[in-house]
Order: C-alpha cells, then structure tokens, then sequence
C-alpha cells in the first residue's frame, strides 16, 4: 500500500539549521525509513534563493521518500495541511540588543507563524520550535493558535539532553546506550537543570556511577551542559547546527516513535502544574512518549538540590512569560 506523505513544514530552511536538517528529513530518518514526505521551506524573501539552492539540492540528492518541495516566504502557504512543523528560522541577539527587544522581534515572527498554524495546518499537527529564545517562542505561537491543542507546541531541550548524556558517560567511562532517565528541566537557557538523580548507567544509580561527586555535578556537570551552547559559538564562531539538527530529528523521531521501555526523555512543554512548575508555562520535563502523544514522568522524588534549580530557571521562564503578556504577544 503507497502512503500518505507526510507534510513538514521548516522555518528557516536556508539557516544554517536547515542545511544540516532537511537533507536528513528527506532521507526518512524524522520519521521513519518508509515515510514519504513533502517538504514546506519557509523564508523570509531575501533568502528564498537561497532556499532554492538547498531545494536543488535536494532533488540531486534523489531521495526515494521525498515527494514534492515547496518554497515560500508566506506563512499560510508554509503551514497548509503541515502534519510536522520545525519552527527554526529566529531573529538572533546582535549588538545591543536587550531580551526585551528580542523577544519583541521573535514576537513579530512566532506570533503570525502561530496564527497560520491555527488556520491552516493538518488537525494531527506537531509543532517543535528550535528558534531561541525557544519555550517562549512556542509559548508566543501557541496563543496565536487557540484552534490547536495546546500539547502541539513544543520547544527543543533534546540537544541539552544530549549534550548531558555525553558528559555523564565521559565521566564514568561509559557509553550514552548505557544511560536511562535523564532529564533537563526548565528553560532552554543557561538556567536549565540536566538533573543525573534518576538516572542510571549501566544498572546502577548515576550518583553512585560518579562516586558520589556531587562537586563535579555543581562545578563541572551542570554549568558544562547549560553553556554548551555558548561555548560553541565561542569555539565555532556560529551556534550549533548539526547537533542542533540532530537533536530536532531525535526529539521529532521520539515523539512520533514512542520512548523505549525504562526510559525517558526531555521535552519542553507545556506544564500541567506538575512538579511545582506553573501551569502553561513551557518548561522541559522528563516525558515518555507512545503512539504520537506524550505524558510527564510523574512521582519522581525532587530534592533540595534539584528543586532550587528547577525552580530558578521556572522562574526565568515565568519571567519571560510576563514579558511577552506585557509586550501583548500572548
Ligand atoms: N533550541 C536549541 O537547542 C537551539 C540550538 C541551536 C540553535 N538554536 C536557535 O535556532 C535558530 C536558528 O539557528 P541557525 O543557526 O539556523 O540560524 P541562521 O541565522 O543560520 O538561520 C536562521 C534562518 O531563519 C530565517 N528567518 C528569519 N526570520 C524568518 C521568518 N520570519 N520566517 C522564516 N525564516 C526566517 C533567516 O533568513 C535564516 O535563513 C536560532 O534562533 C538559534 O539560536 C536553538
Ligand atoms: O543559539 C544559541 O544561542 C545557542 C543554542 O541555543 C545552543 O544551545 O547551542
């Protein structure tokens, strides 16, 4: 039997997130060696050549799963019928520029893109925002999307996972398949907690696997994984990319896939109250996934440690959360 394609909408297409994602999507690995998908490229006008490059591109590349790509620079065209959104295309921090003036300006592009997901997207839409400031930009979207369970709209924390996972198994000379139920909280920022309590390496408790050093997990584990981000653009002289993309894929790929038994993920999504965490606030929890939904892992045991940091960086989302409502964005 020929399958429906798949709609996948990219913001950003010729980013350089972009570059490092649709050739990926294309090949199947966002949703599965046997999807077929078509892609949307959304960009802004002085970019659509650009975008047409990465188009060429990607006919040369002959996929067989790729059925068809548009480009547009219009967000109701990008979004009709889209089953699958990445929202990465953002407005970057430059000189100057103060959060409130950043979070205007990603206003002016999350607000309108929310509005054209309401109004055209398929009614199995997933919505994953890469574009930072990110759980506020999908908070942004969200409200311009009133039509669309608010579920839909999610923000990455995956590449923090990920970068956490390779820290974990460095330290106890492991491998990141040996380690289960790792979990970042919070915001996509460096006030995010990736959190080792729960979880194991190899069967055994993470704390006990790092000897109990609880010094490394304050002075090295923690701020490594939350400043990664800017050490690479330190190192690179642009953000992440390709593991940025990777992280998209892996977070899209287990949404729809289903998380393995015994184990879980981090996603950034809206809260439900739990855990202490205010209620609509998109915020990254530990989450399994089945069948295309997800739940919050409930029940963990938080302690003193892990509650002041959670806390802190809910509160920065929060924070964030009463710039926008002030700015008129939600
Ligand atoms: N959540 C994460 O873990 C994570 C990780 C890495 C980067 N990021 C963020 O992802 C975003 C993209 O990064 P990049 O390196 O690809 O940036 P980039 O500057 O290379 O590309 C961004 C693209 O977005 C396009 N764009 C701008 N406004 C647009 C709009 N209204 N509609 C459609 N396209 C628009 C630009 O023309 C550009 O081509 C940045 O905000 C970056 O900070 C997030
Ligand atoms: O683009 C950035 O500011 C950094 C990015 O969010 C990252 O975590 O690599």
């Amino acid at each position: 039997m020929t399958r429906t394609p798949v709609n996948v909408t990219v913001t950003g297409a010729a980013g350089q997130i972009g570059y490092a994602l649709l050739f990926r999507i294309a090949s199947g690995q966002l949703l599965g060696a046997d999807v077929p998908v078509k892609l949307r490229l959304l960009e802004i006008t002085p970019a659509l050549k650009a975008a047409e490059g990465t188009a060429m591109e990607l006919d040369d590349c002959a996929f067989p799963l790729l059925q068809g790509i548009d480009i547009t620079d219009d967000p109701n065209v990008a979004f009709d019928g889209t089953n699958v959104g990445l929202l990465v295309g953002a407005r970057p921090r430059t000189k100057g520029m103060e959060r409130g003036d950043l979070l205007e300006a990603n206003g002016g592009i999350f607000k309108p893109q929310g509005k054209a997901i309401n109004d055209n997207a398929a009614d199995d839409v997933k919505i994953l925002v890469v574009g930072n400031p990110a759980n506020t930009n999908a908070l942004i979207a969200q409200a311009a999307a009133p039509d669309v369970p608010a579920e839909r709209f999610t923000a990455m924390t995956r590449l923090d996972h990920n970068r956490a996972l390779t820290q974990l198994a460095k330290k106890t000379g492991s491998t990141v398949a040996d380690i289960k139920r790792l979990t970042i909280w919070g915001n996509h920022s460096a006030t995010q907690y990736p959190d080792i309590f729960q979880a194991s390496v190899a069967g055994k408790p993470a704390f006990d696997a790092i000897g109990g050093d609880e010094k490394w997990l304050s002075d090295e584990f923690i701020p490594t994984v939350a400043k990664r981000g800017a050490a690479i653009i330190e190192a690179r002289g642009a953000s992440s990319a390709a593991s940025a993309a990777n992280a998209a894929i892996d977070h899209v790929h287990t949404w729809v896939n289903g998380t393995a038994e015994g184990d879980w993920t981090s996603m950034g999504i809206p809260s439900d109250g739990s855990y202490g965490v205010p209620e609509g606030l998109i915020s990254s929890f530990p989450v399994t996934t089945k069948n295309g939904t997800y739940e919050i892992v409930q029940g963990l045991e938080i302690s003193e440690f892990s509650r002041a940091r959670i806390d802190a960086s809910v509160a920065e989302l929060a924070e964030e959360r009463e710039a926008v409502r002030a700015l008129g964005l939600i």
